[in-house]
C-alpha cells in the first residue's frame, strides 16, 4: 500500500516575550484536540515560504514578514506520510487570532508541553523548550 504523501508548512509565531502563538485542532480533524502551529498544506504552485504566509492570515489573521525556514522533516503516520516545513515567523502585521474560531492561545516557550502536540512535533517542541532556537 502506497501512503499518502502530503507536504504542510507551519509557522512558530514568537513575540519579544519568548512566547510562542499556538491553536488547537478541531474536534473533526486529523491529530484532533491536538495543539499545533498554525499552517496547512503545501498548494501545487506554491512555494512553503509563500504557504505558510497564506495559511497565517487565513488562519489567524496576520500578515507575517519574512517567515525564515528552520527545520524540515518528515513524519509517517500510520495513514499517511508528511513533509512539515517549520518556519519562525517573528516580523508580522496584525494580531493573531482564531480566524476559523479555533481555541488559541500564547505560552511561554519554555512551558510548551512535547505531548500536546501531534507527535511530528516533538523534536520542534524540545528545541524550543530548551532553548535552542
Ligand atoms: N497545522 C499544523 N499541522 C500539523 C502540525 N503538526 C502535524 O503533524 N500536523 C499535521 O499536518 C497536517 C496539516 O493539515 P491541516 O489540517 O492544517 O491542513 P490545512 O490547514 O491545509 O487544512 P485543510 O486542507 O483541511 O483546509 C495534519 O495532518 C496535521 O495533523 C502542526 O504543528 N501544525
Ligand atoms: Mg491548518
Amino acid at each position: 500500500m502506497t501512503l499518502k504523501k502530503i507536504t504542510i508548512s507551519v509557522g512558530i509565531i514568537r513575540n519579544s516575550q519568548n512566547e510562542i502563538f499556538i491553536t488547537q485542532r478541531d474536534a473533526s480533524s486529523h491529530m484532533a484536540g491536538f495543539w499545533e502551529f498554525p499552517g496547512g498544506k503545501v498548494e501545487a504552485d506554491e512555494t512553503p515560504c509563500e504557504a505558510v504566509v497564506r495559511e497565517l492570515q487565513e488562519e489567524t489573521g496576520i500578515v507575517a514578514e519574512r517567515p525564515v525556514l528552520i527545520k524540515s522533516l518528515e513524519h509517517i503516520f500510520p495513514d499517511r506520510v508528511i513533509i512539515l516545513h517549520f518556519h519562525l515567523v517573528e516580523k508580522w502585521q496584525g494580531e493573531p487570532y482564531g480566524k476559523e474560531g479555533q481555541p488559541m492561545r500564547w505560552l511561554p516557550q519554555s512551558e510548551l508541553k512535547p505531548e500536546d502536540f501531534p507527535p511530528a512535533n516533538e523534536s520542534i517542541v524540545k528545541a524550543l523548550i530548551s532553548g535552542e532556537i
